[in-house]
């Protein structure tokens, strides 16, 4: 079969192919217009069709854009590609060995259409079935999942030797890697390079696709304006010095001319049915807006050249959960370096700070030569990144061929807590201890307390309120703001402890003290006030001393670790301390920190001072003698969190950064260059939980194709979780302080939650939506706590989903409230 006969069989399928688009959109439709959003998401998925038109990009990332792109494009795009190449399409079927077509950018899969459908022509022609694959490969699963469960069921009822054709579907992400091999692949990118953003992005990574691929053909499209075409031959120049030719490709005559009539009308009858903003033209072939452009290189020698080739072009990049399988980056790599001289990594959310700490602790090693006597801390505020860093330790150890030595602190039901000591080296005689940072005081000072009850705390602090009101003549309804357990007990912790205001120095030297890390939102000046909240506190520390039932609270524990190394008693301990999640640190934190290290030359620090939720703005890292020598890393680009999501949480991330009073260490966050494109965050509201819960277990069904599976409701909201349980989905719901340094696949940040610190309502939102690696959903509700409501004025409008019109209503509303000065401040 040549190409005249190629094309004219394809011309005569025209209305068969026609009949596939209208059959793939007819039973899309039905499996999806009984959701109640259905008819909202595809009319905003139409006006967003024509960002493509006006050069803007179009996200890809709602369930209904392949529907309206089908409808209309699909036609076109296979049009170009044969009128193009059809005699490219004749070649891979007429060859003698097999061809991989890669289709990068494949959308809904034009060139499985192609390429697929020639090989059927070739076997009604009596010939053997080509030997082809076609890997598609593109950025959104909604599309692909149009062409896999829609539109190519649709294509074989009417060509079932499709079924031989070996084809396969990967959402890409650029950093994805693996092994598997191929002998011939071709590379066609039709509108791949039709994003505005992120060109030159785009050109240097497929350039170095091209040279992993070595491909023997490729064929690309892009849409005919000047910038484009200037790319276009600016990319075969490369190509050409890569021993590439120039292939002419001949666009003379259509394949396909005319009309759609049936897709046409049936399209008519959605854009009536959902009054659709759009063209009430009939969906046409013909498409003159378009540059071809392919080039082939002689392959020399026997094609079966089985080469390693990026494979499991898996889905949405997942985290790489075995740490021996991470590759540091340039920067990483800096920043892991051994060196005598404290060293403090910052960077966004997602940057791999934590990566970094576990392969500095490695040079360490390796700098000792795996030799001891090594004693070494890990530390952080939470247990959960603890046991997450032992782990990935102990991974890097044992692919290194170490022995390891396992002790925890505390195991129950067989699960341990992550804290403990690892041990290796030459006669095991390298000790890692990991401990939490509420413990230090047990496991580092060996102090012995009492058991330490919150609530107990709590009740005698409202009683030290009362005596204080009485003995002071102070109302009962007055200066409630500052004489409350939660306001005292933050006292207690960045100011008595934190500032080493200790309460012995008595009231004079309490009324002077500068409250640094306090913010600014309640006064607390020199005079009456201030006197109160000393004599209650005094009160507090007192009794916390005297009393054998009261039991001795965590920051108490780590005051007397404190004036233990400080006097001496205790010998400093270690050789090295490493700490992650520094952000929350009060300066006596950081002393501490020092204070336990023979040399603090070897001190680790490693956090981000956007997420410090405890001090906010005032979070800063000392600058004193002892860190004279201190030298800054800074990472950046986040590996986990998605492009989209990044976009829209940018501006929120600049207002930190602006406000931040270290902006040495706190930066804006951006995308690793690899980070999978992923969904725009998505707004949900609600009257209340029975709806929330509905409309978020409907949105986790239509974005099944990212392949998320638990939802993770952050701050913690549980009514929330109840709804969404009762219908069997797995929710959790959780606090920041759980999961900080930590990734989840769903996160819905509930606007219902209370936030214990206002001041740092900034870095709190920062935080949640920064603990995801895939989704991020925005649930408002009539109960939405009003200090939320300006942060949604940070995030980019244009990169956001609204759910429904009551979601986007609910927003509206809210947004209003966004020339509020609070997000201007600083
Ligand atoms: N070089 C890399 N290659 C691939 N994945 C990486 C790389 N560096 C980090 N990651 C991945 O990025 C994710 C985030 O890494 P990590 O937890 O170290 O970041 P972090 O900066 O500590 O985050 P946070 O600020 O939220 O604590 C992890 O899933 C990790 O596996």
């Amino acid at each position: 079969m040549n190409r005249t006969q190629l094309t004219q069989w394809f011309r005569n399928q025209q209305p068969t192919i026609e009949q596939i688009i209208l059959e793939a959109a007819q039973a899309f439709v039905a499996a999806n217009e009984r959701n109640p959003n259905f008819g909202y998401d595809l009319s905003i998925a139409q006006q967003e069709a024509y960002n493509l038109v006006q050069n803007t990009d179009l996200c890809y990332d709602r369930y209904t854009t392949p529907l309206a792109y089908s409808l209309w494009y699909q036609a076109r795009r296979m049009n170009v590609f044969l009128s193009h190449f059809c005699d490219k399409v004749t070649e891979a079927c007429a060859a003698s060995q097999p061809v991989e077509v890669f289709d990068l950018g494949a959308g809904t899969g034009c060139v499985q259409f192609c390429f697929g459908l020639a090989a059927v022509a070739f076997k009604r022609a009596g010939k053997r079935m080509p030997l082809m694959r076609i890997i598609n490969v593109d950025v959104s699963p909604f599309m692909l999942s149009y062409l896999r469960s829609y539109l190519w069921p649709a294509a074989i009822k009417h060509y079932p030797e499709l079924r031989d054709l070996l084809v396969e579907y990967h959402v890409y992400s650029w950093t994805n890697r693996g092994e598997f091999s191929i002998t011939n692949p071709w590379v066609c990118a039709s509108y791949l390079f039709d994003s505005s953003e992120n060109e030159s992005y785009l050109q240097s990574n497929f350039d170095e696709l091209i040279k992993s691929f070595e491909p023997s053909k490729i064929l690309m499209l892009t849409s005919a304006q000047e910038r484009k075409r200037n790319m276009m031959s600016s990319l075969s120049a490369k190509m050409r010095q890569r021993g590439f030719n120039m292939i002419v490709a001949s666009s003379d005559e259509s394949v396909f001319q005319g009309a759609l009539p049936v897709v046409s009308a049936y399209r008519m009858r959605l854009v009536e049915k959902y009054r659709l903003k759009a063209s009430k033209s009939a969906v046409s072939w013909a498409d003159g807006s378009f540059n071809a452009l392919g080039l082939e290189k002689q392959q020399s020698g026997l094609s079966f050249n089985m080469r390693s080739l990026p494979e499991v072009l898996d889905l949405f990049n997942p985290p790489l959960r075995v740490r021996r399988e991470v590759q540091l980056n340039d920067d990483q790599i800096r920043a892991a370096r051994y060196e005598e001289q404290p060293s403090i990594i910052t960077g966004p959310a997602g940057c791999g700070k934590s990566i970094v700490v576990t392969e500095k602790i490695i040079n360490v090693l390796e700098k000792h030569k795996w030799t001891g006597p090594l004693n070494i801390l890990v530390t952080t505020f939470n247990k959960s990144l603890i046991k997450q860093l032992r782990a990935w330790l102990t991974d890097l150890l044992e692919a290194k061929g170490k022995s390891v030595r396992q002790q925890y602190n505390k195991v129950v039901n067989g699960v341990n807590d992550g804290t403990g000591d690892l041990t290796t080296g030459a006669e095991f005689s390298i000790q890692i201890r990991f401990v939490h940072f509420e413990m230090l005081g047990k496991y580092v000072g060996s102090i012995q307390f009492k058991p330490f009850n919150e609530n107990t705390h709590r009740q005698a602090l409202e009683r030290f309120v009362l005596e204080t009101k009485k003995e002071q003549g102070i109302a009962a309804d007055k200066w409630n703001e500052i004489l409350n357990p939660d306001f005292l007990l933050e006292e207690y912790h960045r100011v008595i402890y934190g500032l080493q205001c200790k309460l012995v120095l008595g009231e004079d030297n309490y009324q002077g003290v500068e409250r640094k890390g306090r913010g600014r939102r309640i006064s607390l000046n020199r005079g009456p006030r201030r006197k109160a909240v000393f004599t209650a506190l005094h009160k507090y520390g007192k009794w916390m001393h005297a009393d054998p039932q009261a039991g001795q609270s965590y920051l108490a524990r780590r005051q007397m670790l404190f004036n233990e190394l400080e006097s001496r008693r205790l010998p400093a301990p270690f050789d090295y301390v490493f700490v992650d999640e520094f952000q929350d640190c009060t300066p006596t934190d950081y002393k501490l920190m020092g204070m336990m290290l023979k040399n603090v030359d070897r001190l680790v620090l490693a956090g981000d001072l956007a997420q410090a939720v405890h001090i906010g703005q005032s979070g800063s890292i000392p600058r004193d003698k002892a860190m004279a020598r201190r030298v800054y890393y800074r990472l950046n680009g986040s590996y986990r969190l998605p492009f989209r999501i990044c976009e829209a949480i940018y501006p929120l991330s600049e207002a930190i950064a602006a406000s931040s009073l270290d902006r040495e260490v706190t930066a804006e966050i951006t995308p690793y260059k690899g980070a999978p494109p992923g969904a725009r965050p998505i707004i949900v509201g609600g009257a209340n939980d029975t709806e929330l819960a509905q409309k978020i277990i409907a949105i986790r069904a239509a974005y099944l194709p990212f392949d998320i599976n638990q939802v993770t409701i952050m701050e913690k909201d549980d009514g929330l979780c109840r709804e969404i349980r009762r219908a069997g989905i797995p929710v959790e719901t959780t606090t920041i302080l759980r999961l900080k340094g930590l990734e989840k696949e769903l996160v819905v940040w509930s606007l219902q939650a209370e936030v214990e610190y206002e001041d740092e309502v900034k870095e709190f939102v920062y935080t949640i939506a920064t603990r995801t690696n895939c989704m991020l959903v925005v649930a408002i509700s009539q109960n939405a706590k009003a200090y939320f409501k300006p942060l949604l004025g940070l995030l980019r409008p244009d990169r956001l989903i609204c759910w429904d019109a009551q979601s986007e209503n609910l927003f509206t509303t809210y947004k209003q409230v966004v020339s509020s000065p609070l997000i201007h401040e600083g």
